[in-house]
Formats: structure tokens, sequence, C-alpha cells
């Protein structure tokens, strides 16, 4: 068998990965920018939250999910951002310090970017309370480079989907409301057109998808 020189078969360098953004204050602390199951689903430990917003992004339910929303054979659809210079996107970013930074950052890099396809990018987020004090974030995004992106569809077709796909973490249909309920609880200042267009599509179609009752149970 040939022998290989050590420096052969030696992968190249890879580039360092991409270091996230540091809370100026406490250099051990980050803030994690949540726009969709993330609002209402951390599950990680933080230190502190905010509610607030970034400017020059639209969420869009353009990313398929064959894992925790949908399956294989059929995804579901989830949120991902995307870059509208006219664009505002209300969310919530947790501050994680110390140890939670890199226990946050294991659970996201499988929740997020192996089970779900996103990548990281730092956004600017605004918050609620003190706008004029923005902070860097880390968000989690769905580019169309993915291999799971569906991009965009009519409202009614997104609401069809999701009325139809469940997965490992609930049904696709959860995962609307419970954007939606946090929407509502940000009052009237926080706006997104196009979850409230599916939302209400799915409001049409939920009496003719199944009585009531039904669609009770699958939330
Ligand atoms: N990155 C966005 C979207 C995150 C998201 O919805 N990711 C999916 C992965 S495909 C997820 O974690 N789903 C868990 C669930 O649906 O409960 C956020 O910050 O909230």
């Amino acid at each position: 068998m040939k022998q290989e020189s050590v420096a052969e078969n030696t992968p190249p360098a890879s580039p360092p990965p991409l270091q996230p953004p540091q809370d100026d204050c406490d250099p051990q602390a980050l803030w994690i920018f949540g726009y969709g199951s993330l609002v209402w689903r951390p599950d990680f430990t933080y230190s502190d939250s905010r509610v607030g917003f970034v400017r020059g992004y639209s969420r869009r339910f353009w990313q398929g999910d064959t894992f925790h929303r949908g399956s294989d054979k059929m995804p579901g659809r989830v949120v991902t951002l995307l870059e509208d210079r006219e664009g505002c996107t209300w969310g919530v970013a947790y501050q994680v310090q110390g140890e939670q930074v890199n226990e946050a950052l294991k659970y996201l890099n499988v929740r997020e970017a192996v089970l779900g396809s996103y990548d990281t990018k730092e956004v600017t987020f605004y918050p609620q309370d003190t706008p004029d004090q923005p902070l860097k974030a880390l968000a989690y995004v769905a580019t169309p480079q993915n291999p799971g992106y569906l991009g965009p569809a009519p409202e009614e077709a997104i609401a069809t989907q999701i009325l139809a796909c469940r997965g490992f973490s609930g049904h696709n249909l959860e995962y609307l409301l419970r954007l939606a309920d946090f929407m509502q609880l940000c009052g009237p200042q926080a706006q997104d057109e196009h979850l409230a267009a599916i939302v209400d599509a799915v409001g049409t179609m939920l009496p003719c998808f199944c009585p009531t009752e039904q669609a009770l149970a699958l939330v």
C-alpha cells in the first residue's frame, strides 16, 4: 500500500470558525436573536432576554423542515430572514454568559445548523424598550443555497402545507400559531403581513380540513 506522507493526507487548514459577536460590556457574553421557534422555545439557559426587532430583514416561511415540523415525504415550512431594506422583524434576543455561551452554541448548532440547515449571521438588534441602544446579536438564517430551502409561494399554498405537516417537535400549525401569539403580545407596532396572511388563510381553510374539535387536537 502506497505510504502517503503526512503532508499529503493532512486536510488543508480550514478558516477559523466565525467568531460570534460579543457583548461589548462583557466579552464572555453573547446575544442570540430568535424570530421563529426560538421565540417561544429557546431550550437553552440564558441570563437575560429582550423583545425587539432587527431592521433590513423580513421574516418568511420559506425554509423547508423535514425534522422538527415535517418529514422527508411532507416537509413543513419554518421561517428564515430575507434581506429587505424596508424590512423589520420582531423577535427575542437572549443573552448568554460564561459557560452558557458554549452550551447554547453547541445546542443550537445541532438544532438549527445540523437538523435545520441554518447558517449563522450577525445582526443588529433593537430592544423594544431601548431602541437607541442596539445590540450585536447572532441569528440563525436559512439561505437559498441550503438543500432544504423552499423559497416563495402564495400564502394560501404555505397555509395548506402547514396544515398538512407535522414532525418530531410537533405540528407545523403549532409553530405558526405560537409565532402569531408572540406577535400579538408585541403590540400593534409589530406588524408581519406575511405571517398574518398565512394565519388568515389557515383560518379560512381549517373548517374544510377538519371539524373544530379535531383542529384543536392538532396542536
Ligand atoms: N432561526 C429561527 C428559526 C428557528 C427554527 O424555527 N428552527 C427550527 C429548525 S428547522 C426549530 O428549531 N424548530 C423547533 C420547533 O419547531 O419546535 C429562529 O431564530 O427562531
